[in-house]
C-alpha cells in the first residue's frame, strides 16, 4: 500500500522541504533530473550516443525540470536539445537559473519541433501546477508532439493531466513512460491519466511526508496481497466463515452462482445461497458445495450466517424489496457484515429511508449506473472525480462505498480510500461485479476473531478489490481479455490465493 497525493498535498510537501527543512529548490530540481536521466539512459543502454532527445520545457519548475535534464545528458554526451514554451517573462526563478546553467554549458535550444528527427520526446511543459485547461499555442504544440514518432517520457505528469482525477484537461501528452516525483500523484492511478501516463516510475527525490499529516489516499498494487491473512491450519468449515448469499431471482440464477463462487475462492468455510424455489435445482447442479434455501424462516438464515451478501440478481419485486430490508435492518440490530450490490443497491436508491440501516459493517457496492441512481448525479459528473465521489457516498452514509470502475476506488467512512492497481479491460464482462461481492465477504470472514465494529472494512474491502481484480488479471493470461468470462475471474482468485501459500 502505498501514499498517494494531490497536487496541492505535493506541492505543500515540496514547500515544505524547501521552506521548513531548508533544503534548496535547485537541490530537490537536479535530483529529479537525475532520476529521469537515470530512467532513460536504463532504456539507451549501448545505444546512449545515437539517441537525439528533445526536451519540451514549459515556464514553470516543472519546465525546470526539463531543461536541467537537457543539460545532464549534453554533460553526459548524449545529443539532447531544449525547446522552450510559453513567455518567457513567467518563467519561475527555478526555470530562469535553469536557462543559464544550460546556456553555460551551450546545450542547443531550438524553436522548430522538426527541425531533427528525434528518437526520444521529454515532456516538461506542465507538472502538478497546471491548474486549467489547456488551448492555443499550448494546445497545438501537445498536439504536435503526440504526432511525433519517438519514445514519449513524461516527468512528473504528462502535460495536460489533472494530477488529481486523472482527467484530460483540453488536451493530454500521451507517454510511454512517466517518472514522477516522491508519490504516486492521484491521476496517475485514475483513468483516463492512468493510460495517458504509460508505466509509471516512482522517483525518491528527498521529499517525505514529515509534517506529521496522516495520510488518505493509498495506491494497492499486487504485492500488497502479503496483507493478507493465512489460513489457520487447525480452523475447520465453521471457523472459515459462513456466508449467506441472499441473491438471484426468477430465471436469475447466475448471480448468484457466481457470488457464492467469488465468496468460495476466497476459502470460506460454507456459503449458503438465499433464493426462490426455482433456483434450487439449477445451484445445486452447477455448485453442489453450496446449501439452498427457499424458504421463509428468514431469520433462521440470518442466525446461521457470519457475513451476508445482499442483492445479486434479487430483482426489484415487493417480494425482494421486503427480504432485503428485512436483512439490512438485522443486520443493524446485530452488527454482521453485509455486502449490499446490484438491485440491493437500486432498492436502496428506491428507499432512501434504508440509509438508517447503513453504517461502518456495511460495504456498498455500485458501479457507475447504481451510483448515479443512489446519489442523482450524472456519470459524467461522478467519472471527473471518482475518488471525491465514492468519499463523499461514505461520509453521508457511514458505510464503506466500493465505486466499481476499470480503476475501483473504495473509501471508508473516516475519509480514507484505495486506488485499486490491479485489473483489466476483460473484467468489464457479465458477473464480474457478482463475483466481487462475494469475495468481498469472503475477506470478511477472513477476520473472524476480531468483532465488527473493530474490523478495518474498508481496508479489507480495498483488499478484497485488489484480490478480485488480480484474479481477473491471472484469468487474462489464461483466457484472454476477450475470452474471459467472471467465471474464470472466480477461479483467478484461487489461483492468486494459491500463489501466496507457501504449501
Ligand atoms: N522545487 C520544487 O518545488 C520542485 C518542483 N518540481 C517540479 O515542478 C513542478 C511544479 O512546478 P510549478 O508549480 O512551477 O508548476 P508547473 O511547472 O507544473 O506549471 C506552472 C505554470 O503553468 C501555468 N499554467 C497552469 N495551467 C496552465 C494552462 N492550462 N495553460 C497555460 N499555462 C498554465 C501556470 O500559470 C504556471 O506558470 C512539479 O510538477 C515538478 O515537476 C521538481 O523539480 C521537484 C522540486
Ligand atoms: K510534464
Amino acid at each position: 500500500m502505498k501514499q498517494v497525493v494531490t497536487c496541492q498535498e505535493m506541492k505543500f510537501c515540496d514547500s515544505y522541504t524547501i521552506e521548513r527543512m531548508g533544503v534548496p529548490s535547485c537541490v530537490l530540481m537536479e535530483r529529479a533530473a537525475l532520476k529521469v536521466v537515470e530512467e532513460l539512459e536504463k532504456r539507451f543502454a549501448g545505444e546512449y550516443k545515437k539517441q537525439k532527445i528533445l526536451c519540451v520545457c514549459g515556464s514553470g519548475n516543472n519546465g525546470g525540470d526539463g531543461v536541467a535534464i537537457a543539460r545532464i545528458l549534453h554533460q553526459h554526451g548524449c545529443q539532447s536539445t531544449i525547446y522552450l514554451a510559453g513567455n518567457p517573462d513567467h518563467r519561475t526563478e527555478e526555470m530562469q537559473r535553469q536557462c543559464q546553467i544550460a546556456a553555460n554549458y551551450q546545450v542547443p535550444v531550438v524553436n522548430n519541433l522538426h527541425s531533427e528527427e528525434y528518437t526520444t520526446i521529454v515532456d516538461a511543459i506542465f507538472g502538478v501546477g497546471l491548474t486549467r485547461e489547456i488551448k492555443g499555442e499550448y494546445r497545438d504544440l501537445i498536439a504536435e508532439l503526440n504526432e511525433m514518432s519517438g519514445w514519449k517520457v513524461a516527468v512528473d505528469l504528462p502535460s495536460g493531466v489533472d494530477g488529481d482525477t486523472g482527467a484530460e484537461l483540453g488536451i493530454a501528452f500521451h507517454a510511454d513512460l512517466t517518472v514522477t516525483f516522491a508519490f504516486r500523484k492521484a491521476g496517475l492511478c485514475l483513468y483516463p491519466g492512468r493510460k495517458l501516463a504509460g508505466q509509471v516510475i516512482v522517483a525518491d527525490v528527498g521529499i517525505y511526508r514529515e509534517d506529521g499529516a496522516e495520510p488518505k489516499l493509498f495506491s494497492m498494487e499486487k504485492s500488497d496481497l502479503r496483507e493478507l491473512p493465512e489460513k489457520e491450519a487447525d480452523g475447520n468449515k465453521g471457523t472459515f466463515g459462513k456466508i449467506l448469499a441472499v441473491a438471484g431471482s426468477s430465471g436469475m440464477c447466475g448471480a448468484a452462482f457466481l457470488s457464492a463462487s467469488g465468496a468460495f475462492a476466497t476459502g470460506v468455510g460454507m456459503v449458503k445461497i438465499v433464493t426462490p424455489e426455482e433456483n434450487r435445482i439449477p445451484l445445486q447442479t452447477m455448485l453442489p458445495e453450496a446449501m439452498i434455501s427457499c424458504t421463509d424462516d428468514l431469520e433462521k438464515d440470518f442466525d446461521w450466517c457470519d457475513v451476508l451478501v445482499i442483492g445479486p440478481g434479487i430483482g426489484m419485486t415487493v417480494k425482494a424489496a421486503d427480504k432485503v430490508q428485512f436483512f439490512l435492518k438485522k443486520a443493524k440490530q446485530e452488527k454482521k457484515p453485509v455486502v449490499l450490490d446490484a438491485d440491493g443497491l437500486n432498492l436502496l436508491a428506491e428507499n432512501p429511508k434504508w440509509k438508517n440501516y447503513l453504517d461502518s459493517h456495511v460495504i456498498l457496492t455500485p458501479h457507475m449506473g447504481e451510483m448515479s441512481r443512489l446519489t442523482g448525479k450524472s456519470i459524467r459528473e461522478l467519472k471527473s472525480d471518482r475518488a471525491g465521489a465514492a468519499r463523499a457516498l461514505a461520509a453521508e452514509t457511514g458505510a464503506v462505498c466500493v465505486l466499481k470502475d476499470a480503476c475501483t476506488v473504495t473509501a471508508a467512512p473516516d475519509g480514507r480510500a484505495w486506488i485499486s492497481l490491479s485489473g483489466n479491460a476483460g473484467m468489464a464482462t457479465a458477473g464480474s461485479g457478482d463475483v466481487l461481492s462475494g469475495v468481498l465477504a469472503g475477506m470478511q470472514a477472513m477476520y473472524p476473531e476480531t468483532p465488527v465494529e473493530e474490523k478495518d472494512t474498508g481496508f479489507y474491502a480495498a483488499l478484497g478489490v485488489l484480490l478480485h481484480g488480480a484474479g481477473g488479471d491471472q484469468a487474462a493470461v489464461r483466457k484472454g481479455m476477450a475470452g474471459m468470462k467472471a467465471g474464470d475471474i472466480a477461479c483467478g482468485v484461487a489461483e492468486i490465493l494459491k500463489e501466496q501459500q507457501n504449501f
